[in-house]
């Protein structure tokens, strides 16, 4: 089995748990609150920007020039997402423009930095796990939402296909093969901690959907 389906089998309580949530419950239906929509959309653009720069600090890491250019890309389709929710969702959810000098809320603060520190001090192994849940997560989530949605007027859409297509999944299965790759070259020890900050970001995945319920503030 490889390291990413070991993984991911090891998150399936948690992941069983985000499928359990409102927010994504009602994402699913269309009935999710507007205000608690806008909220996850005005954090999330500020996630990205700090998630973008992340994927490409890593790749500028590596010593693989085919996982460098791939880690840029993603990089710059976080960015490009981002952009897109400004242009397009922000306009459509009346999202207002100071939105992007938005504080991050403790949640989204937690996350982007426990990346970022992951980044910098961790063993580069660990840091690629680290931002693996985003990927894998998403793609699940995205979907399982195509496959048992029943609303085709949904408001929220864009968003569930943003996530669902065979592009997205391509970009998915290519991170995860360098993890597994990466993976098998590294010892037990390092692999353990691989592991937990798999799992750490998958909870935050997780908090991050819930703070946007619950509209979790400072
Ligand atoms: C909190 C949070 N986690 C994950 C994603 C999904 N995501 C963002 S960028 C990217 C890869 C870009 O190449 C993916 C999968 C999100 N939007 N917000």
């Amino acid at each position: 089995m490889t390291w990413t389906d070991q993984a991911w089998q090891h998150i399936q309580p948690l992941y069983s748990n985000i499928l359990a949530m409102p927010f994504i419950e009602q994402l699913k239906n269309g009935t999710l609150p507007l205000d608690k929509f806008q909220f996850y959309m005005q954090q999330d653009a500020r996630y990205l920007e700090h998630y973008g720069r992340v994927l490409a600090y890593l790749g500028s890491k590596t010593g693989d020039n085919d996982q460098a250019l791939d880690f840029f890309d993603f990089g710059k389709n976080a960015l490009i997402v981002e952009r897109a929710l400004h242009e397009s969702y922000f306009s459509q959810f009346g999202i207002h423009e100071d939105s992007d000098t938005a504080d991050l809320e403790p949640i989204c603060h937690h996350y982007v930095h426990f990346l970022k520190s992951t980044a910098a001090f961790d063993p580069l192994e660990v840091a690629m796990a680290a931002v693996l849940p985003c990927f894998v997560i998403y793609k699940e989530v995205g979907d399982y939402i195509i496959a048992t949605q029943t609303n085709q007027a949904n408001p929220y859409k864009n968003w569930i296909d943003t996530y669902s297509g065979p592009e997205f999944a391509i970009g998915v299965q290519k991170a995860e093969n360098y993890v597994n790759a990466m993976a098998e070259n590294t010892t037990e020890a390092i692999r353990a901690q691989m592991l937990e900050a798999y799992v750490k970001a998958s909870r935050m995945e997780f908090k991050f959907w819930e703070a946007a319920y619950n509209k979790t503030a400072w």
